[in-house]
């Protein structure tokens, strides 16, 4: 068997495409053009990849993109002045922290000073506590863009064993809880899970996480599985490739994701989405309210939340 190859970068020019009409949509009825502000604090060079990834495809799709640079040895303090004075500006839509933050930054706090109406990331403490119960505002991109490529290829899920490689709070558990709430069984494993195997070999889907490179091989996969690979790691080469040794895997799944061109761009993709989805929900709660400037942060969080 050779598995069918879920191609990331196709499904998410699809989602891209119907993302740019919704973007003229609202540029039409509100006269809005959607805005992420994306915070990027110090130097870490794969976070500035990353960046720029987000900004040219927040560009092919017509929403507008900032990149606010902060020095690496800016305080807590000011770095949340930095988000409150983004909350309160009535042109910004989606603020993004990207991760991680020097070590002197507490980053739950500082993810819980994001406006939640502006959280594309879903990284706030109460669009997390959402997912648990049904109830977020936005899902984050990464485990999104997996239910969105699972869907994108009919693969079931209700009733399926999934299992999670990984425990992160921006992948592993969102992951699980975005499973569950589709009726799947869920294991998820970590790096103190013993005999690893014993839960990868039960997976009709398999989710890996970690940041291994070659982590799962073929031994550890159940015939006709569905692979699906979110790790990226760099050789010193500057390599790209997955925790799945896909060359081996590839033979016995039933379909696999690349690395590169698997997860990663589908999780720049869902940050597209949900910025737009937040354009079009404060530009609905301004013309509902008439709102005044001033007024916005205060009465989004009345009448939205
Ligand atoms: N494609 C994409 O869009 C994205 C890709 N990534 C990539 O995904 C990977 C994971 O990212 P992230 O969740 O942020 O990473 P973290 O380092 O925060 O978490 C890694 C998780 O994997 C677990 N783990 C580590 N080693 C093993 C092992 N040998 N066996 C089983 N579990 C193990 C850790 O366990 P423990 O909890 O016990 O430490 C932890 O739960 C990275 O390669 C990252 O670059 C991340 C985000 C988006
Ligand atoms: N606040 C925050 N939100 C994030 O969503 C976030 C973050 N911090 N910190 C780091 C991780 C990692 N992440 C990726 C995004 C895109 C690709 C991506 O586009 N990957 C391409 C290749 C990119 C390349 O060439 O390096 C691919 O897999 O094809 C990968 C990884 C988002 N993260
Ligand atoms: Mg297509």
């Amino acid at each position: 068997m050779s598995a069918r190859i879920l191609d990331g970068r196709d499904i998410a020019r699809d989602i891209r495409a119907e993302t740019s009409l919704r973007v003229a949509d609202l540029a039409a009825s509100a006269g809005v053009v959607p805005h992420l502000v994306v915070i990027l604090v110090g130097e870490n060079p794969a976070s500035r990849v990353y960046v720029e990834n987000k900004a040219r495809a927040c560009a092919q799709v017509g929403i507008k993109s900032t990149l606010v640079r902060l020095d690496v040895g800016i305080s807590a303090q000011e770095l949340i002045c930095e988000i409150e004075r983004l909350n309160r500006s009535p042109d910004v839509h989606g603020i993004l922290v990207q991760l991680p933050l020097p070590p002197h930054h507490d980053i739950q706090a500082v993810l819980r000073t994001i406006s939640i109406h502006k959280d594309v990331d879903g990284f706030h403490l109460y669009n997390v506590g959402g997912l648990v119960v049904g109830k977020t505002i936005f899902s984050p991109c990464t485990p999104y863009g997996v239910m969105r490529m699972l869907d994108h290829a009919a693969i079931p899920v209700e009733g399926r064993n999934v299992t999670i490689v990984g425990a992160s709070n921006i992948v592993g558990k969102p992951m699980a809880l975005m499973m569950m709430a589709r009726e799947a069984t869920v294991s998820v494993c970590h790096a103190k899970t013993r005999d690893l195997a014993q839960y990868t070999i039960l997976a009709d889907i398999l989710i890996v996480a970690a940041g291994v490179p070659k982590l799962i091989g073929a031994q550890m996969v159940r015939t006709g599985a569905a692979v699906i690979d979110v790790g990226i790691n760099r050789d010193p080469q500057g390599k790209l490739q997955g925790d799945v040794d896909f060359d081996a895997v590839r033979t016995k799944a039933s379909c696999i994701t690349p690395v590169p061109g698997g997860v990663g761009p589908m999780t720049v993709t869902m940050l597209l989405v949900n910025t737009v989805s937040a354009a079009e929900r404060i530009a609905a709660n301004a013309t509902m309210h008439s709102l005044r400037r001033s007024d916005l942060k205060a009465d989004l969080s009345v009448q939205l939340g």
